[in-house]
């Protein structure tokens, strides 16, 4: 059997066919980043729905199509003409943070952690369809017609590829509209949001038949991208976590049933027909790569080789931390307010000490995800890692020491698809299994202290964040 694999992701759209011989990639096309405004980010809907044809376009000789979609950006579109009415809101997106902080004086976020096991912040797509409601008059306009489409990119690709209007019960789940008990829509949720019920997909399984392209081929699986990356990863039991550095860094890790832990979000994993739903606790840090990007952009160094390896001890030893706080705090702290920074600046600080202090400072957030995971993560073994900082050899050692957990670096960079089309596999009633293979990095022992100098450079940005917030 082959493959395709389509990983529409918060930067580019990739093709990728998997067949006995293995993943590999054949077309990959970037999109525009938008950002109307400080801390607004969007995709144009046709880019999207461009990249995605020519990406169908580029494997005919396939049986099969696996769809991986960026988890909670969402828009709007008229049910008629499959035209969108918004831009994409991507994920990053904090315009409804003020929403939040709305919700959260009312007492609201008892319900949304019930319902959808969710805190209150912009991250997830219910603020922002609300906001699409509340200030797209065409939305009115068309919602009066019965014609008001919203949903997550998933949905809108679906709709106008295949003709189904449908989700998959993981992207549903990082929306804060979906019961996680049932798998429903919760229509408490949604009217709290200010979302109509009566706008959003029906709710399918993540693989099996769920409809057809123009091209005749078979959509077989439709799933979240970071969840397409556990699978990708090996993960099939209780415990087996995984790490993907992109953009962000997200912490997945599978587990037996859906449990409830404070600051971390528990999600689904996959639901494939006629099964039960697998579950899994997720932990993301908003900033990983692109504090990184950061870091090169105002010119602490230039080529990525040069952060491969540093001279110098840790700059948290040296009494250094950055805190990658640059679109706020994800996992466990859910605080959109903190801001990045370096505390503990002196005159001889470097260039090199400060984009140091940068990764370093990643690892630790990532540790405060894993910690607050209860030490589900990694239980059944080795943390396996992905995504573009798991090629600098110097960031994974100093990740493994701080998680104090063996790392695995996977061989595969294409994680995501790879899941994404073994899961496409499975839904069209075949199995190719691809035994993951990396290299195993053993975790050196590191004095406790260092964590609590990050934890206190952590607390402090979020006091400062708290005080301009309310001056
Ligand atoms: O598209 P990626 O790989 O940056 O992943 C984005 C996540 O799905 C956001 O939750």
């Amino acid at each position: 059997m082959r493959v395709l694999a389509i990983d529409q992701g918060t930067t580019s759209t990739r093709a990728l066919i998997l067949d006995e011989a293995g993943i590999r990639l054949v077309h990959s096309f970037e999109h525009q980043q938008i950002y109307p405004a400080p801390g607004l980010v969007e995709h144009d809907p046709e880019e999207l729905i461009t990249n995605l044809v020519a990406c169908l376009g580029a494997a005919p000789e396939v049986d099969c199509v696996g769809l991986a979609n960026q988890g909670e950006s969402c828009l709007a579109w008229d049910a008629d003409t499959k035209t969108a009415i918004s831009p994409v809101i991507v994920w990053q997106d904090a315009r409804t943070a003020n929403v939040c902080d709305r919700l959260k004086s009312e007492g609201a976020e008892t319900l949304t952690l019930e319902r959808a096991g969710l805190p209150l912040d912009p991250y997830f797509s219910a603020t922002k369809l609300g906001w699409i409601v509340e200030n797209i008059p065409q939305a009115r306009t068309l919602l009066a017609q019965n014609r008001l489409r919203l949903g997550t990119t998933d949905a809108f690709f679906r709709d106008r590829l295949t003709g189904e209007f449908a989700t998959d019960p993981t992207t549903a789940s990082r929306t804060s509209l979906l019961n996680l008990a049932i798998l429903e829509w919760d229509p408490e949720l949604c009217a709290m949001f200010g979302v109509p019920i009566e706008a959003l997909p029906p709710i399918r399984s993540t693989t099996g038949a769920l409809g057809s392209f123009s091209n005749g081929l078979p959509l077989t699986a439709s799933i979240v991208d970071q969840q397409a990356a556990l699978y990708g990863h090996g993960a099939r039991n209780a415990g087996d976590a995984k790490i993907t550095f992109g953009t962000g860094a997200f912490a997945l890790t599978l587990t037996d049933r859906l449990l409830r832990t404070p600051g971390v979000l528990p999600t689904i994993a996959w639901v494939e027909a006629g099964k039960p739903p697998v579950y899994a606790l997720d932990g993301g840090v908003y900033a990983a790569s692109s504090a990184v990007n950061f870091a090169r952009q105002i010119g602490l160094f230039s080529g990525f080789d040069e952060i491969n390896r540093f001279d110098a001890e840790p700059a948290i030893a040296r009494g250094l931390a950055f805190v990658p706080a640059l679109a706020g705090l994800a996992c466990p702290h859910w605080d959109r307010n903190a801001r990045g920074a370096w505390m503990g600046l002196s005159l001889d600080t470097s260039k090199t000490d400060m984009v140091q202090a940068v990764l370093e400072g990643v690892a630790f957030r990532v540790a405060e995800v894993k910690a607050s995971m209860a030490n589900i993560a990694g239980k059944a073994g080795p943390i396996s890692i992905d995504g573009g900082m798991s090629q600098n050899p110097w960031f994974c050692q100093f990740l493994a020491d701080v998680l104090g957990s063996p790392v695995l670096i996977s061989h595969e960079p294409e994680l995501t698809a790879l899941g994404c089309a073994q899961l496409a596999a499975r839904g069209a009633g075949d199995e190719i299994e691809c035994k993951p293979t990396g290299r195993l990095l053993q975790p050196r022992d590191i004095p406790a202290h260092w964590a609590e100098t990050f934890r206190s450079a952590r607390e402090s940005v979020q006091q400062f964040g708290a005080a301009v917030a309310s001056s």
